[in-house]
C-alpha cells in the first residue's frame, strides 16, 4: 500500500495520527502544529509579558519536560523575551523523586536553564516518606498536593519570581472538571479550569500553557523530539477519585476524541457562572499563605501530623488548640517564610 501523505504539507509521509482530530501528519508538521497551538494559547491569553521571569515547575515527567522544551523553542522563535528557569520540589520519596530529579538536572543542562530544588523536609519538617509512614498510603496524595502547591509558590518567592508555569494538560483539566462537577463544587471547578490561577491576594501567578494539549500528543511530541524524561509512576497510590475520573475520560475519548476539549470547554462555561464572591481568597492566619479558610490546608495537615493525628478533616478547617504543636508549626512556617523572602 502506498504511504499516506501528510494532511498538512501533502508531501512528506504521514507517521502520526493526531489523537485530537485524527489528522495524518508527518513528524515535522506534527511538531510545528503542536508548538503553534501552544503559542496561540499563550498569545490568546496574554500569558506572559516581555522580560518576565518564569519558573517552570519541573518534575522530570513528560508534561513538564515537554513544557520546558516547548517554552524554550517558542521563546526563541517568537522572541517572547522570557527569562526561564526550572523549579523542582523534592517531596522526599526515595526511589521515585530522587531518580526523577536526576532527569531534571540533565534537562537543566540540555535546555541551558538554571535549576532550583526545594524540599518538603526543609519547608515542612516532613518528607513524604515520613508522612506515608505515619498516615499510610491511602490519602497521602492530599498531603502531597497541598504541600506541593505551597512549595512551588514559596520556591518561586525565594527566587524573586512571580510566575510559575506547570505542565497540567487538557486531560488533567478535564479530570478536574469532572471531579468537581461530581462533588458539586463549582468554585473549585472554576479555579481548576482557569488557565491562570492566583489572585490579587497572592503575588505568585500560576498558569498552565499546555491546558489545551492532549496527554497523548504530549507523549508523541516528547517521543518525536526525543526528549529526556522520567516515566516511572509515583510509588504511592494515586488518588482513587481522580483515577476513576481519568478512566471515564479515557473511555469517552475512545468513542469521541473531542470529548476532552469539550469537557474543558464546558468547564470554562460553567466557571463563568460562578459568582465572584465564591472565589474570594483570604490569607492563612498562621503562615499568611492564600487560603479560603482561616487556617490554610497545609497548616491544618501539618498540625495533624505534628500531633500524631493523621486523619485531619481538612474540609472543615480544624483549628489548632495544642500549644506545643502550635509553636512547632509556627517555627516551621516562619522558617518557610524566611526562606521565601
Ligand atoms: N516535584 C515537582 N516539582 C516541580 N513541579 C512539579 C512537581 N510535581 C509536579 N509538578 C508540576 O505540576 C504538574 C502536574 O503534576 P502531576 O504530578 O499532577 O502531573 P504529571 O502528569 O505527572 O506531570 P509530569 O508529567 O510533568 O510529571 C507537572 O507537570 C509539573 O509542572
Amino acid at each position: 500500500m502506498a504511504p499516506t501523505a501528510c494532511f498538512n504539507c501533502k508531501e512528506a509521509r504521514a507517521v502520526i495520527i493526531r489523537p485530537k482530530n485524527r489528522h495524518k501528519l508527518c513528524r515535522a508538521c506534527f511538531i510545528k502544529i503542536f508548538e503553534t497551538e501552544v503559542h496561540e494559547t499563550i498569545i490568546g491569553t496574554n500569558l506572559f509579558f516581555p522580560g518576565e521571569r518564569v519558573a517552570i515547575g519541573a518534575s522530570g515527567g513528560k508534561d513538564s519536560t515537554v513544557l520546558a522544551a516547548v517554552l524554550k523553542t517558542l521563546n526563541e522563535r517568537y522572541d517572547y523575551g522570557l527569562d526561564l528557569c526550572l523549579l523542582s520540589i523534592d517531596e522526599g520519596i526515595r526511589g521515585y523523586r530522587d531518580d526523577s530529579l536526576e532527569t531534571v538536572k540533565r534537562n537543566a543542562v540540555q535546555y541551558d536553564m538554571p535549576l532550583d530544588i526545594l524540599g518538603y523536609s526543609e519547608l515542612y519538617g516532613w518528607t513524604m516518606d515520613q508522612v506515608v509512614e505515619q498516615v499510610g498510603k491511602k490519602g497521602n496524595c492530599t498531603y502531597c498536593g497541598v504541600f506541593r502547591r505551597q512549595a512551588l509558590d514559596r520556591g518561586a518567592a525565594r527566587l524573586g519570581i512571580r510566575h510559575v508555569v506547570t505542565g497540567h494538560n487538557a486531560d488533567d483539566v478535564a479530570e478536574t472538571v469532572m471531579m468537581n462537577l461530581l462533588r458539586g463544587d463549582l468554585p473549585r471547578l472554576s479555579r481548576g479550569t482557569s488557565i491562570v490561577t492566583g489572585s490579587d491576594a497572592s503575588d505568585i501567578k500560576r498558569s498552565k500553557p499546555l491546558k489545551y494539549a492532549y496527554e497523548k500528543e504530549i507523549v508523541l511530541y516528547a517521543h518525536h523530539r526525543q526528549l529526556d524524561y522520567f516515566t516511572t509512576e509515583c510509588i504511592y497510590s494515586p488518588e482513587a477519585f481522580r483515577g476513576s475520573a481519568r478512566t471515564l475520560i479515557k473511555d469517552l475519548e475512545k468513542i469521541r476524541p473531542s470529548s476532552i476539549l469539550d469537557i474543558v470547554k464546558s468547564g470554562e462555561d460553567m466557571a463563568a457562572l460562578v459568582p465572584v464572591e465564591a472565589q474570594t481568597i483570604k490569607h492563612c492566619e498562621r503562615c499568611n499563605y492564600i487560603s479560603s479558610q482561616r487556617i490554610c490546608k497545609a497548616c491544618t495537615l501539618l498540625d495533624g501530623l505534628n500531633r500524631n493525628r493523621p486523619k485531619t478533616a481538612i474540609e472543615v478547617g480544624v483549628g489548632m488548640e495544642d500549644e506545643e504543636s502550635s509553636s512547632t508549626l509556627m517555627r516551621q512556617m516562619e522558617r518557610a517564610q524566611l526562606s521565601a523572602t
